[in-house]
């Protein structure tokens, strides 16, 4: 009899601890936003299956643009409609522009380059800086519409080079886009075939996608040690988790020990009058000795701009290159553009842009239809904040569905439909949509907006002005609708046929 009733006790005893630890689970701050709890421990991420974004969107359908999500062990605050996103990271930017302390990531890394570094005096100084200097104030003698143009000579003679047989123009287009990177960075290009840019260039995006929300549920390129230890840290020092995070870390150091090399060889041919990229204008800045800027940030800015800068606007042409595949017309009336404005012989440059309104109405439908990065990079209050009527503590994660803005059926007609017209008005002129927004808005919005829309402008058209882009009649073309990896929408490979004119 004693034993059953401490028995008792005990089942007692464990059944208010388990209330208690589902009541502290289920609790949420006052005004909190609504939103799916899931279930301890995990929260949602059982239930977000391979297209987060959507399933977001349509719990957003449910519980209202601004909602609370838990995912693992924290609520995040995502927001699903354009009215609610400007409100936040326009209206109140200085709130809602602070960054995640990715604890899984070494601090001697987090701390430096742009994209991670929370909102504070560094951030501020080195945005300012990096908008100053991408801008085209002090990126040397050649402007980056230079740098970009003389890029298209390469990428079309190598495009010439296949002799209108089949091929990907997956890795052409990386490869292109990189250098421009390069070039307004540290001034370099390279062949193609250069084994040395290919390693920098795959270690440094490899590292992107592990590390990226998306890439953490699906990317199958991330390997699932990776996968485990972002969302429990502690992972990382057990093995088999072990090993994957030691060749993440090796991996940085490479990447680190080459941009340390590039920095070395600008410091000594380094003219202070005779400022060639980015590094110059940097270094420029180190010898006049502001503290924020050091060695060790201007490697973590290289690194973040060749993160950043590459597969994004690469991986948008890709997608425009399968839409001229799938909808030959569109391909027929930006050529018919083309030849009206520029003519076939004719440069194209950044100032066409302005009487090109077909071809900036594709460009927007592209973005709009293949949301590069459906669901940004995670944002984090600075302060308490206040949201239509919620409140948002500080330090709450806050992720913005960019994917829900472009497919909200309630603002477009159609989402799902590929087409451009849409942006062109009863007298045909281009129409410029703010509800559009590949590179989110406010403070944070992307550092590079202004090279990405110049380069994806140049190429598309420069491309075209010489090719007529064909199907390989002997494949199928891969959908439109779903991506091939989550991490950033990449289509699933495809060869074409470049017919020269
Ligand atoms: C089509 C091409 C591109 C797309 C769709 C894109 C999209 C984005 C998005 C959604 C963000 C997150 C903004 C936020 O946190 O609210 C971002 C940030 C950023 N992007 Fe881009 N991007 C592109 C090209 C580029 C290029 C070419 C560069 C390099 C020059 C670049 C550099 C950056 C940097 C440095 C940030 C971090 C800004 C910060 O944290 O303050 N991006 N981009």
């Amino acid at each position: 009899m004693e034993i059953d009733a401490s028995l008792c006790n005990y089942l007692v005893a464990a059944f208010i601890l388990l209330c208690f630890s589902f009541y502290h689970w289920y609790q949420r701050p006052k005004r909190f936003p609504p939103g799916p709890r899931g279930i301890p421990v995990l929260g949602v991420l059982p239930f977000l299956g391979r297209w987060i974004e959507r399933k977001l969107y349509q719990w957003s359908r449910e519980y209202g643009p601004v909602m609370a999500v838990r995912l693992g062990r924290k609520d995040m605050i995502v927001l699903s409609d354009y009215d609610v996103i400007n409100q936040a990271f326009v209206k109140q930017g200085q709130k809602f522009s602070g960054r995640r302390h990715l604890s899984f990531y070494p601090p001697s890394h987090e701390k430096y380059g742009l994209v991670f570094l929370d909102y504070g005096p560094l951030f501020k100084s080195q945005r300012k800086f990096g908008v100053a200097t991408l801008s085209g104030l002090g990126v040397g003698n050649s402007s980056m519409e230079t740098r970009v143009k003389e890029e298209t000579f390469y990428l079309n003679e190598a495009i010439r080079s296949k002799h209108g047989k089949t091929f990907d123009i997956s890795k052409l287009l990386s490869k292109a886009i990189a250098n421009n990177i390069c070039s307004v960075t540290f001034g370099m290009r390279y062949d193609y075939d250069d084994t040395k840019f290919l390693e920098i260039i795959d270690t440094v995006l490899n590292d992107l996608w592990s590390i990226s929300l998306y890439s953490r549920f699906h990317d199958p390129q991330v390997n699932t040690a990776f996968r485990s230890f972002s969302f429990e840290p502690k992972f990382r020092f057990i093995p088999p988790f072990r090993a994957g995070y030691q060749k993440f870390m090796s991996d940085l150091e490479f990447v680190k020990a080459s941009l340390g090399q590039i920095i070395d060889e600008h410091d000594a041919t380094f003219d202070g009058k005779n400022l060639r990229d980015f590094v110059d204008a940097f270094l420029k800045q180190i010898k006049a000795g502001k503290k924020e800027f050091t060695r060790k940030q201007l490697v973590g800015y290289m690194r973040d701009l060749l993160v950043a800068g590459t597969d994004t606007s690469s991986s948008t042409l890709l997608w425009a290159a399968l839409c001229l595949l799938h909808f030959p017309d569109a391909q027929q009336k930006l050529y018919d553009e083309i030849k009206d404005i520029i003519g076939s012989e004719g440069s194209v440059s950044a100032s066409h842009t302005t009487m090109m309104p077909y071809t900036n109405a594709f460009i927007q439908e592209v973005f709009r239809f293949r949301t590069l990065a459906p669901l940004g990079i995670i944002h984090k209050t600075n302060e308490d904040a206040e949201l239509s009527g919620y409140v948002i503590p500080r330090n709450t994660a806050v992720i913005i569905n960019i994917w829900a803005v472009h497919n909200d059926p309630d603002y477009w007609k159609d989402p799902g439909t590929f087409r451009p017209e849409r942006f062109i008005d009863e007298n045909g002129d281009f129409v410029k949509s703010n509800r559009v927004i590949p590179f989110s808005v406010g403070m944070r919005r992307c550092l590079g907006e202004q090279l990405a829309r110049m380069e994806i402008f140049i190429f598309l058209v420069s491309l075209l002005q010489k090719f007529e882009f064909l199907p390989d009649e002997d494949e199928s073309l891969p959908p439109l609708d779903y991506p091939s990896r989550a991490s950033a929408f990449v289509p699933h490979p495809f060869k074409m046929i470049a017919r020269e004119r």
